[in-house]
């Protein structure tokens, strides 16, 4: 083992397996903004970056952190962050694993078609000391392109609080690597 340098600057850059082709579009490092409500809270904005990577296993590695965005457009305090994996499946299905630091774990399915993905929980788990949340969807997609670039879109919808399904999040991000 070589010492003194980082292992991950010493494994050669892994190839994308086939198995994440309709996934591809996805990958990279993603910046933007985006609006939060809830029946039960007060609206907000957020600053968000996301980030899918890959390491040549039939994956995708997932991250997020996000930021309230205050009144005078600065940075404020950090909202939610969320962190889990992408597992393409035959017949351009697609489940994902989510963690959360807030006590609750969510195991997404759903489909992939046309730089667009569409997920709705099959379970969500929760701590006992985590809120009450019992669903989700999410879709994620590129927009129409503007510059030669598309941004990446997505929005979340959730049952919690003895709500019915209805929107949380969304926000519009753009590649910035
Ligand atoms: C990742 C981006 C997210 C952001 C920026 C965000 C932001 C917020 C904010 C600002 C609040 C108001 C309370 C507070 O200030 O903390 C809130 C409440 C809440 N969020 Fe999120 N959230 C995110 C993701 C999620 C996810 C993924 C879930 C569910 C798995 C979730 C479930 C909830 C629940 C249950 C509440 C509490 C509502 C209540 O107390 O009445 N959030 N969120």
């Amino acid at each position: 083992m070589p010492s003194g340098a980082p292992l991950r600057s010493v494994v050669m850059e892994p190839e994308l397996h086939p198995d994440l082709k309709p996934l591809e579009f996805l990958l990279g490092t993603w910046e933007g903004a985006g609006v939060g409500d809830y029946p039960t809270i007060d609206a907000f904005n957020f600053g968000q970056e996301i980030s899918f990577t890959h390491n040549g296993k039939p994956f995708l590695i997932y991250s997020s952190r996000t930021w309230l965005i205050e009144e005078d457009g600065s940075l404020g305090r950090p909202l939610g962050t969320e962190t889990g994996y992408w597992r393409p499946q035959p017949g351009n299905q697609v489940e994902v694993t989510l963690a959360h630091p807030t006590g609750i774990v969510e195991i997404y399915v759903g489909n992939v078609a046309f730089h667009r993905v569409e997920l709705q929980t099959d379970v969500v788990a929760r701590t006992s000391s985590a809120k009450e949340v019992t669903a989700g969807r999410r879709l994620y997609g590129l927009m129409p392109e503007k510059d030669g670039k598309r941004d990446l879109g997505w929005v979340y919808e959730m049952a919690a609080m003895g709500q019915p399904l209805q929107a949380h999040l969304s926000a519009q991000l753009k590649k910035i690597d």
